[in-house]
């Protein structure tokens, strides 16, 4: 579960760009954030693993019944714990091009091993297993030792969901993920999210800019306008008026 209370987030040059947002987001929800350009969409996203700091307000993380966070007065090693709950996939792949497609995978649990086994590259049997039933999970398996930069734009951005899921994370948290894709592969990646958020129960929280492709595969749409939350309900709820709404330039 995630919690926003109060939140506000003011940039150093005094830009106020998420204002006052109360939201709760539960475990195994599908969530996409939609909104124009600029509306703060990035910025409410990285406030989850605080790779973007709030101003005021709180935002309370429960992992499950032991592991809970309060953002703000999380830091250092627990920082990096929860970060290990919590999936991040940008806009850039950031796979390794020249790292065939299971390094890539393994390489999502550098953080989580020693530093030494990490900077040997040296993985267990159990971590190979588990890659490779990351990319079976995807039907990646074909690919297993092929470099990632060989790939399409398409495999290379699913290779970096393989990656994420095999980081075994509570929630994911995607920004863009498809805006670089073609309609039909940006289809076939939603319909990967939409497994992974139902098969592994994992919290999935996506930015995006079709609002068609969040309307067919989420179970829930957000919509920012200049950092506040317009829209906040099931797609079915959406209509043409609202979408003008959370549309509207300022
Ligand atoms: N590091 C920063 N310092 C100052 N202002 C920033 C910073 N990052 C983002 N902003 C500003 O915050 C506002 C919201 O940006 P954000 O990237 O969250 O919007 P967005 O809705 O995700 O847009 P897009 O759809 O284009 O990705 C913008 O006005 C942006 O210029």
């Amino acid at each position: 579960m995630i919690e926003f209370k109060k939140v506000n987030k003011v940039w150093s040059n005094g830009k106020h760009v998420l204002k006052n947002i109360n939201l709760k987001i539960n475990d195994g929800e599908f969530v996409a954030i939609i909104g124009l350009s600029g509306a703060g969409k990035t910025t409410l996203l990285k406030t989850i693993n605080k790779v973007n700091a709030i101003t005021s307000g709180e935002i309370l993380i429960e992992i499950d019944e032991q592991t809970k966070y309060e953002i703000s007065s999380t830091k250092g090693s627990s920082l990096k714990k929860l970060r290990t709950h919590i999936g991040l996939m940008s806009q850039e792949y950031n796979n390794i091009g020249k790292q065939n497609v299971l390094k890539n995978v393994l390489n999502s649990k550098a953080a989580q091993i020693s530093g030494f086994r990490s900077l040997i590259g040296y993985f267990t049997k159990e971590e190979k297993k588990n890659a490779l039933e990351s990319l079976s999970k995807l039907k990646l398996l074909e690919y297993a030792y092929v470099r990632a930069e060989n790939l399409s734009g398409g495999q290379q951005q699913r290779v970096a969901l393989a990656r994420t899921i095999n980081q075994n994370p509570k929630i994911i948290i995607a920004d863009e993920p498809v805006s670089a894709l073609d309609p039909v592969l940006a289809a076939r990646v939603m319909e990967d999210f939409k497994n992974i958020n139902k098969d592994f129960k994992m919290t999935v929280i996506i930015n995006i800019h079709h609002v068609d492709l969040a309307i067919k595969y989420c179970d829930r749409i957000i919509g920012l306008n200049d950092g506040k939350i317009v829209f906040d309900d099931q797609p079915s709820k959406l209509t043409k008026k609202e979408i003008d709404t959370i549309y509207s330039g300022v």
